[in-house]
């Protein structure tokens, strides 16, 4: 292998600012640009993050040069400026689920934006299954006998399907501890799982039937937080999940006056190809009142709807009581239309087997 040499230039403006970050470029061989490995990366401003920087290109440039899949040589690209940075301080073990697919070049993971690499089917996944046939059923009666009642009063909007409201499933504290978390991630535009590239990652699209904003608790600050916490934990013990790696990460909504989500299903089919399998249930969180409006609607169970309340909770089934790996078609809602005020609420989606991990491969589609 050719030996790998560098070389860097500072632009004139940032020649004054030493920790400013100095724009890099990996010039191969005799100083032709050959290979940048996707986007020109950046080097850190101290001499530390520089040699961190480095030796990453460098490692770089051995995974990309030993590649034999023409394929992967083409389309492996870092896609952010800052890949080979990260790299070099552990965010390959860290962050997996963006770094090995967004910098897979710095991560010397090209092999794994291949689907079946990254995400091998796994073989034991029937045993691990949180729902049997008939087990929705068994949970429904659980309910109806009051094994809940502590989050209650419980009221049963409808047998078949079931559809469940716990009036006090969250104290004021946690439902505010929940909207603040949201405003610490960040409340981003809503987006709906759109069409499925080359690798089998769900593209995501902004669409008018969905017009809220929400907020995905996924990093650290809000998967460690103790309210969080005790809210998943909450949700394992009454859905009857080995425990709450079988759910998505909450998902925290603000809808705005004027905005909804129109009918849809939570059911998303692609999941039974992944090891994640369906989404199983829904335990939907509102975390205020509405002063008009946003109510959760159900198209097909006579337009039942749920009026918004804080700290109350609704919960049903996506899928068949005894068939859970197929949709159930009547469980189709939507979110009407703030009229007056806002509304906060967050959704646990509860899938048929383990989740958390497998998002975290990059293998949540
Ligand atoms: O906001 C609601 O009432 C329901 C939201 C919903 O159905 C969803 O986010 O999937
Ligand atoms: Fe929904």
């Amino acid at each position: 292998m050719k030996p790998f040499k560098v070389s860097w230039e500072k632009p004139e403006s940032q020649s004054t600012k030493p920790s400013s970050r100095i724009q890099f470029n990996p010039l191969v061989d005799n100083g032709s640009l050959e290979w940048t490995g996707g986007l020109i990366q950046e080097l850190g401003g101290t001499e530390k993050e520089k040699q961190g920087v480095l030796e990453t290109l460098q490692k770089t440039y051995e995974h990309m040069t030993g590649l034999d899949d023409e394929f992967l040589k083409a389309n492996c690209k870092n896609q952010n400026a800052q890949c080979a940075f990260w790299g070099s301080i552990g965010e390959c073990d860290k962050n997996p689920s963006y770094m090995t697919k967004s910098c897979a070049p710095a991560c010397q993971s090209c092999h794994l934006l291949i689907w079946e690499n990254r995400c091998p089917a796994k073989e034991d996944l029937e045993e691990t299954a949180a729902y049997g046939p008939g087990d929705l059923g068994s949970l429904f009666k659980k309910i109806r006998e009051g094994v809940f009642d502590e989050y209650g009063p419980v009221e049963i909007l409808s047998d078949d399907p079931f559809v469940v409201t716990f009036e006090k499933f969250l104290s004021e504290e946690e439902c505010d501890a929940l909207v603040e978390l949201g405003y610490k991630i960040g409340y981003d535009r809503s987006t709906n799982t759109g069409p499925f590239d080359s690798f089998g990652n769900a593209e995501r699209v902004v669409s008018n039937t969905r017009t809220s904003h929400n907020a995905w608790c996924k990093t650290e600050l809000c998967t460690s937080d103790p309210t969080a916490l005790a809210i998943m934990e909450r949700i394992s013990n009454v859905s009857g999940t080995p425990d709450h790696s079988y759910h998505e990460h909450l998902q925290m909504l603000k809808y705005e006056t004027g905005q909804f989500y129109k009918p849809h299903h939570d059911f998303i089919a692609k999941h039974l190809e992944y090891n994640i399998g369906p989404r199983v249930l829904t335990f939907f969180l509102y975390l205020s009142d509405v002063e008009e409006g946003g109510g959760t609607r159900f198209t097909k169970l006579d337009g039942l709807t749920v009026t918004p309340k804080k700290g109350k909770a609704l919960l049903w089934p996506s899928v068949k009581e005894l068939d859970p790996l197929s949709v159930d078609e009547r469980t189709e809602h939507e979110a009407m239309s703030v009229i007056s005020g806002q509304k906060y609420a967050a959704n646990a989606w509860i899938h048929m087997y383990e989740y958390k991990s497998e998002h975290d491969k990059g293998c949540t589609g």
